[in-house]
């Protein structure tokens, strides 16, 4: 119908919890908004997220990447079965295999993830024991589009907090998920608004580049975060 914004189907790929899962989730709950989470995709089985997402009434499947001989055919069984939801975006939150090039090229520009730190600043894993370790005053994570460079995409915004002398990586991750659960929706929802888009490798919002490092969330309408009592 003229006039009608199509319905951006969104799949998610997990390994885990599914936190950042609940947060997409919860983010387009019961609103008119032209998003919707179409399925959600795991490497490993028996994960927390796929119950969230059986819960929300959501489509579960599961690609095990035990069950493959190599990465190029893990991904390519992954890409046949992330299509058949016929995906205008994929995100992918807390998943934890490095994906090929074949697949990136696959899903150019309609592939996002968050990575648990302030990039370019400790890409891989573990990025809360080696903030830690490396004495940072501060942390974060970062939402970017995925390409084939791991966790060296176009970052779209980040979100930081102070390290504290106490902190642990129990601690830290818990902090670092708040904001997470704050940006993610708000990166995503750009992309359903048709806002936020990869143009020549450049992450763009509203048609203007994006800064290198990316949007912060502090320059953004905060009234998401709960507000202390007056
Ligand atoms: N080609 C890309 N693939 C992925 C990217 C990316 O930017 N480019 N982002 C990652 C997400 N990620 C950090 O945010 C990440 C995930 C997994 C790993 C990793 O070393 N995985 C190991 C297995 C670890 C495990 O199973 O626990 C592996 O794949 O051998 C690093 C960073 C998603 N993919
Ligand atoms: N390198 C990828 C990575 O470490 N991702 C991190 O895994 C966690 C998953 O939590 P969740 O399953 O509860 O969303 C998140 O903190 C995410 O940033």
């Amino acid at each position: 119908m003229p006039g009608t914004q199509q319905t951006c189907r969104i799949v998610v790929l997990i390994s885990g919890s599914g936190t950042n899962l609940q947060a997409l989730i919860d983010e387009l709950a019961g609103k008119t908004t032209s998003g919707q989470i179409v399925a959600a995709i795991s490497n490993r089985p028996d994960v927390g997220g796929l119950e969230r997402a059986a819960r929300a009434g959501i489509a579960t499947a599961v690609v095990n990447h035990q069950d493959f001989s190599d990465r190029d055919s893990f991904d390519a069984a992954l890409i046949a079965c992330i299509d058949s939801y016929q995906p205008d975006l994929v995100v992918l939150a807390g998943f934890m295999r490095i994906l090929t090039p074949a697949f990136v090229t696959h899903f150019h520009g309609r592939l996002l993830n968050i990575h648990p730190s302030l990039l370019p600043k400790h890409k891989g894993l573990h990025t809360h024991q080696r903030a830690l370790e490396a004495g940072d005053s501060e942390h974060g994570t970062t939402v970017h589009f995925v390409t084939a460079e791991l966790d060296g995409g176009p970052v779209v915004i980040q979100a930081s907090i102070p390290v504290l002398s106490e902190d642990t990586v129990a601690s830290l991750a818990a902090r670092v998920q708040q904001e997470e659960h704050l940006i993610y929706p708000l990166a995503m929802n750009w992309f359903i608004q048709g806002r936020l888009r990869l143009v020549d490798n450049q992450a763009c919002l509203d048609g203007e580049p994006i800064p290198a490092g990316g949007l912060r969330l502090d320059d953004f309408e905060t009234d998401m975060r709960v507000q202390p009592d007056a």
